[in-house]
Order: structure tokens, then C-alpha cells, then sequence
């Protein structure tokens, strides 16, 4: 199925008039249905350009109207097991923001509420249809991206780092953003607490023509478990409010303003430009070059995608609702696969993330088997005992439950009898969950992870174990109090040291690979330095895979491991799993809480440099890889060639740009057309450095337009 297009024209505001109205919706030919959106030509107005969508609507149109058409009947699909995703696009001012989001009164409330009301309901109707065989959990991630960096929006706005969260390429082809936190969603009250928070998060400023313009590309994330027994179909709902594309001379943008357009205009333009490159059947897709098309992956991802195209009516948008009616009109052309997730299976979470990570998931770690993943907290927490079903959705409960009756025949997923079951899933109890987690391992659980051989000790009872080692955690909680340094409290080199990492990984941006791993490290040091041991572990455990067998970066682990150990006492050495087993040496007897901390800083403290290094030693390799480029770039020079180079990509005449060396008609005419939507700062481009940060103009395509010149006699 293709991409589902559908354009809505907003009414007028306050202020605007009748009289500007330029776009109209019409029918189509048989004149049943309104799929055609038209508006006259700028250069003849007498001449009308029309463009077909899958529908149309028109000004009244209410919010309801919208979503019982276009929204509602996929929410079947996604409890099916396909993913839904809808994003609004189109000029600031438009429309989008009140599209997704909508207003506070009932009647005013968006896609993204409605959408979350159907989910909850279709929840409730599931698990009521399975005799409660069925539960249903739903859990929430919610991030911008702003000036092309990802931050999570579910997180305080302290807790950003500079570079944002990194991007991750799954095996089953999905992009994910690496350390997104996921909160678990019980019904609609949840969500708008967690919603209305969040977007108080998100970077938002006034522009001249919207005063409440949004300055980032919005993407609230749904995902909804279906658990029946042992399996789990997952899918999810994406709804993205896009920031809108602007013309800055309309604007009257500030510099700090222009930045951020820039940001999105390049977005936007990349967006086109893939699909352009998708709708004209090419091979390389520029996916890679913004990461917000990175994550919608249009056309990448299965499911089903709506497209909803939001245009003000009027005369002062004429280029802009051009540009993007051009836009998405080809949008319809992008083919979509309609598969479903495939099933899986529980498994208890790893022992790794019990001990008091403040990070929810831990996307880098490789899956042991595609088809046995953990699926969250969401899952522990509706991972219930047979006999006794889980109120899952409040909101909606309104009568008591009857007891659950056998099975019905058409629970929609296969299960039997006890299939693949560990020997710690068969309690069926609540398990420790991947996403909220306590601080310290509660103290009840201690004797029941002690190892069979722990018998050695008959004397001391289940009590006296617990008394100590609540006496154990008090201790080290207030000895860390004491010393444990606060973000504050970093001292200039270390943050020097930080913000020299940073830059490293900033200048790696050619290597994405590379400073994603870098990025992790970043993260890790950051946490490390703020005392937060265990998730410092968690991020070098996930950079691990960017410097496979890196020996430094292993002892690191190692040292952060025993750490960690000594941190938790004796006791919890013993009981490590095996996978995660310190080396004997590196495992100390400590007696003393106050000697833990001593531990646990001085080793921390015996490896600043070591991020250093291996950045140092992976930038060495990117150098060597970059040598020749470098040697060929030195031959260019800024002088009359690159004048006479400038000169001709700035007249913007294709014909002339067409006939660079190395350019041809697509290049020239996708560089047209980002000169012109990216009229911010500057009209001109003034250097070939500049030249070269435009998408698709890489070092190699402006040496060769040079050298073309050269070898053509311009002087
Ligand atoms: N269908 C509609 N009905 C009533 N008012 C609308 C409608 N669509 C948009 N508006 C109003 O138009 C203004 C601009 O809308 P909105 O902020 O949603 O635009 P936007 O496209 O999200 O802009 P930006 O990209 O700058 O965030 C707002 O005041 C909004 O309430």
C-alpha cells in the first residue's frame, strides 16, 4: 500500500481575509469526492494548478471529522501487530500543531489524544474479547529533534547532554534513538499528565507569523503489548508533529531563530529530496542526511503511513503552499509494506539492569535471539498471574471483572502449553522492570538470590541476613550522600576534558558509526563523573560494540563492575550471575561503608584519560582513512575559479549549473532548490566551504566543478 496523503486547509484567523483565499479544494472527476486541492499559478494567475491527494478537506472540518476518517480505522491494524505512523507536514502556521496536538476543550482535542483514547478502549475491548487471556500494556517515549539533535522529552531538560541522544539502526531495519526512556501508560490520565509535562519540555518560540511556532520536529511514540501467555505481539503508533518550514525574510528571524530554521529547512529539504529519490525509483536514498528522515524512514518501515498535508488558505503562503503541495503530491507515490511485527517471547530481564539504572533501555545490546527480546516494564507489569487479572486501564473500568473463563478459540495468538518457559518465568509474578527502577535492590529479595552454596552459613536467619543488609544499604546511602560529587561540583578540566569529547564526536559526524560509539562514551563519562556508576557501566557496555575487544574500554567495564560490587557490599558479589562474574582479583572484601566509597572513587578516578585515548586512537584511523581527501582538497583554492564557481551557483540558473563538471541535472536542480527554500542569513553562498555543507555537494562534487573550470581556461 502507498504512503496515504491527505491535505487539510485551515480556516482563517483573526485578522485574515476572504478576499486572499487562494487554495480551494475541488472533486475529482466523477465528482463524488473531494481529492483535489487547486491554486493558481504565480506567474499567470489566470492559469489554476491542481493537485491530487487521497482526500481533502476542507476549512469546517472538525478535529472529529478528521480522525474518525483518517485515524480510526488503523487502530485495527495496529492491534493486528502493524505500525501506524502519521505525521503532519507542511509551512509554520498551517495547521500542524493544531492537527496532532489540538486544543484543551473536548471538541478541540487532536490526533494524538483521540488516538491514545482509541488505544485504550481497543485495549479494554481485547482484553474483554479474551476472557482476560489477552492483557494489554502501553507504554510511552516522546523526543524532539531540534537543530538536528534528539532529546527525549519524558526527561527533565537538566539531564540533556549538548550532543542529544544518538540514532541506532536495529537488525529488523528499524531506526531507534539509543537511551530513549519509555514510561508505562495505564489509561488516559496518565497520558495526559506525561503528555502536558513533556511538552512544556519541548523548544518552542514565537516567530513573526505563528506566536506560538514549534522550533522541533515532535515524535510521541505508542507502543502497545498484546501478552497472552508467553508471547508478545508489540506495534506501534508514531505521531509526529513536524516543524514547519519558513521563509526567514517573512520571519524576521533573530540569529539564534535563523539557526534553528536553518536546522529545519535542511530537514525539510532532505525530506523531499528522499522523496523525490523514492518516488523516482533511485537506489540511494539520502535517508543518512538529516535524522529526522532517518527515523520517519519513509518508505523503509512496514506498517501503514499517513501523511497529513496542512495548508493555510492564503495568498501570502502562495510559494511556500506550492512547494510543499509539489512535495507531497509525489509522497503518494512511496509504497509501504503492510507486514506485521513478528511475535515474541518473554524473557526476565538481564540481572545487569537491576541494580539502579536511571537508564530505561539499553538498545545496544545485541539480542541473544531476534525472536526472545524483553519487551519493558510495560510488559513486567502486565506479565500478571493467570488468576488474577490486572485492572490495566482505570479510566475505562467501570464494572468488576468476572472471573476469567477458560480460553476462547479465537485468541488471535498461538500459544502452547508451556512453551520455551525459563525456569524464572514460570512464578509469573511481577518482575523486576527494565523502566522504573528502584534505586537499590530491595532488601527482601537478597535471600532469595542467594546461591545454593550460601547454606555454609545455617546460623544466621532469614532475618538477621535482611537486618544486615538493610544496616549494609543505609550505611553506603549515607556515606554517598556525603561524598558523592554533584553535576555542579565538576571541576573546569573535567569539563574541559567533556567538552573536548564532544567536539571530537561532532567532528566524527562523516562517521555516524563511529560517533554513535563516541556518543556513548560521552554519556558514560558525563554519568560517571555525577557519581552514577551504574548507568556509566550501562553506556560503555553499549559503546562496546563500536571498539569491539577494546582492551581499555573492557577494563573499564571491568573496574566499573567492581565498582559497582563493592558499592552493593559483599554479599552482592557473591551473587552476581555468572555472565556478569568479576574477576577474582578485582572483587574486595570491604568491611567498612566508608572504605566502599573510598573504593569506588579512586578507581573511578584512576581512568579519566582513558575516553581520551581511544577517541585519540579512532581518530588516528579516521585520519589515515581521510589522508588523500585532504591532499586533494588543498589543491582548491579561493580565488577567481572559485569566484567564477560561486558566481555560477549563485545566479541559480539551472542551465548554467547543469553544465558544471560533475554536477547534471539532478544535482543542479536539488542545489536550486535548496538555494531557494534555504534563503535565510544570506542570499549568496560565499565560500567553497560553504558550498560544501550543502546536502549532496560533498568536497568531492565541488573539486570536480572546480577542476572543470580550470581545465575550461576561467581565470
Ligand atoms: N483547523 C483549525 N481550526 C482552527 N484553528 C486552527 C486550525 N488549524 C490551525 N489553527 C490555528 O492556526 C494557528 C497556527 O496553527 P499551528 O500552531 O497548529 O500551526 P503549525 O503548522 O503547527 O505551526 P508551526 O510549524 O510554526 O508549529 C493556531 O492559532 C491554531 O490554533
Amino acid at each position: 500500500m502507498s504512503v496515504r496523503v491527505v491535505a487539510r486547509i485551515r480556516p482563517l484567523l483573526e485578522k485574515e481575509l476572504d478576499k486572499d483565499i487562494i487554495v480551494r479544494p475541488a472533486s475529482n472527476d466523477d465528482g463524488n469526492t473531494t481529492t483535489v486541492v487547486k491554486i493558481p499559478n504565480p506567474r499567470n494567475e489566470s492559469e489554476e494548478f491542481s493537485f491530487t491527494f487521497n482526500s481533502v478537506y476542507d476549512q469546517p472540518t472538525t478535529q472529529d471529522e478528521l480522525f474518525t476518517a483518517e485515524v480510526a480505522p488503523h487502530l485495527k491494524s495496529l492491534f493486528l501487530g502493524l505500525d501506524v505512523t502519521i505525521f503532519a507536514y507542511g509551512v509554520t502556521g498551517t495547521g500542524k500543531t493544531h492537527t496532532m496536538r489540538g486544543g484543551l476543550k473536548l471538541a478541540d482535542r487532536g490526533v494524538i489524544p483521540r488516538l491514545l483514547s482509541g488505544v485504550f478502549r481497543r485495549a479494554k475491548k481485547t482484553m474483554k474479547d479474551s476472557n482476560g487471556e489477552t492483557s494489554v500494556a502501553v507504554a510511552l517515549s516522546y523526543y524532539e529533534i531540534y537543530n538536528d539533535k534528539v532529546y527525549d522529552l519524558l526527561e527533565p531538560v537538566e539531564k540533556r547532554t549538548p550532543s542529544g541522544l544518538p540514532l541506532r539502526a536495529e537488525a529488523n531495519g528499524k531506526t531507534v534513538v539509543a537511551g530513549l526512556s519509555e514510561r508505562p501508560c495505564q489509561d488516559l490520565k496518565d497520558f495526559e499528565k506525561l503528555y502536558i509535562e513533556a511538552n512544556t519540555n519541548r523548544v518552542t518560540a514565537a516567530t513573526k507569523l505563528n506566536a506560538h511556532s514549534s522550533r522541533s520536529h515532535a515524535i510521541l511514540r505508542v507502543k502497545v503489548m498484546q501478552i497472552t501467555g508467553d508471547m508478545i505481539r508489540e506495534s506501534t503508533a508514531s505521531a509526529i508533529d513536524l516543524a514547519g518550514s519558513e521563509d526567514n525574510r517573512r520571519t524576521e528571524n533573530g540569529k539564534e531563530r535563523l539557526v534553528e530554521s536553518a536546522a529545519i529547512n535542511k530537514s525539510l529539504f532532505v525530506l523531499s529530496q528522499c522523496i523525490d529519490a523514492i518516488a523516482r525509483g533511485e537506489r540511494r536514498i539520502p535517508f543518512r542526511e538529516s535524522k529526522m528522515t532517518r527515523i520517519l524512514s519513509l518508505g523503509q518501515n512496514n506498517g501503514i503511513t499517513i501523511m497529513i498535508l496542512n495548508l493555510a488558505p492564503l495568498r501570502s503562503y502562495h510559494l511556500d503552499t506550492l512547494s510543499s503541495l509539489n512535495v507531497s503530491s509525489r509522497a503518494k507515490r512511496i509504497e509501504v509494506r503492510e507486514i506485521e511485527n513478528e511475535i515474541v517471547y518473554k524473557q526476565p530481564p538481564r540481572s545487569t539492569m537491576n541494580a539502579g539504572s536511571n537508564i530505561a533501555r539499553q538498545p545496544l545490546r545485541p539480542l541473544a535471539n531476534a525472536h526472545n527480546i524483553n519487551a519493558g516494564a510495560a510488559v513486567a507489569a502486565a506479565a500478571k498471574p493467570p488468576d488474577r487479572p490486572v485492572k490495566a486501564f482505570s479510566v475505562y473500568t467501570d464494572k468488576a471483572k468476572p472471573a476469567p473463563a477458560p480460553r476462547s478459540a479465537n485468541t488471535a495468538v498461538k500459544r502452547s502449553p508451556k512453551p520455551h518457559k525459563r525456569p524464572s518465568d514460570s512464578d509469573g509474578g511481577s518482575r523486576p522492570s527494565k523502566i522504573t527502577r528502584p534505586e537499590l535492590v530491595r532488601p527482601a529479595s537478597i535471600p532469595r538470590q542467594l546461591k545454593p552454596s550460601q547454606p555454609s552459613q545455617p546460623s544466621i536467619s532469614a532475618d538477621q541476613i535482611e537486618a544486615m543488609v538493610e544496616k549494609k544499604v543505609s550505611e553506603i546511602l549515607a556515606a554517598r550522600t556525603q561524598s558523592a560529587p554533584t553535576p555542579q561540583e565538576l571541576s573546569d578540566d573535567v569539563k574541559r576534558r567533556l567538552e573536548a569529547l564532544e567536539r571530537r564526536i561532532d567532528d566524527g559526524r562523516h562517521d555516524d558509526t563511529r560517533s554513535e560509539g563516541l556518543r556513548f562514551l560521552l554519556m558514560a563519562r558525563q554519568h560517571k563523573e555525577r557519581g552514577e556508576n551504574t548507568s556509566a557501566l550501562k553506556m560503555y557496555e553499549m559503546a562496546l560494540p563500536y571498539f569491539p575487544g577494546q582492551a581499555k574500554l573492557l577494563g573499564k567495564i571491568e573496574k566499573l563492575k567492581a565498582c559497582i560490587a563493592a558499592e552493593r557490599g559483599n554479599q552482592y558479589t557473591e551473587i552476581t550471575e555468572s555472565t556478569e562474574r568479576i574477576p577474582e582479583k578485582k572483587t574486595r572484601k570491604v568491611d567498612r561503608s566508608s572504605e566502599v566509597d573510598k573504593d569506588v572513587y579512586s578507581v573511578a578516578e584512576a581512568d579519566d584519560d582513558d575516553d581520551e585515548n581511544y577517541v585519540a586512537k579512532s581518530k588516528k584511523r579516521a585520519k589515515k582513512a581521510k589522508a588523500t581527501k585532504v591532499v586533494s582538497d588543498s589543491v582548491i583554492e579561493e580565488g577567481p575559479i572559485s569566484q567564477a564557481l560561486l558566481d555560477i551557483i549563485n545566479s541559480r540558473d539551472l542551465s548554467m549549473i547543469m553544465r558544471l563538471q560533475g554536477l547534471g541535472p539532478k544535482k543542479a536542480r536539488d542545489l536550486v532548490q535548496y538555494l531557494e527554500v534555504q534563503s535565510e542569513n544570506s542570499d549568496r553562498i560565499e565560500t567553497l566551504v560553504q558550498l560544501r555543507t550543502i546536502p549532496g555537494m560533498g568536497g568531492r562534487t565541488v573539486e570536480r566543478a572546480y577542476e572543470g573550470l580550470v581545465a575550461s581556461g576561467v581565470h
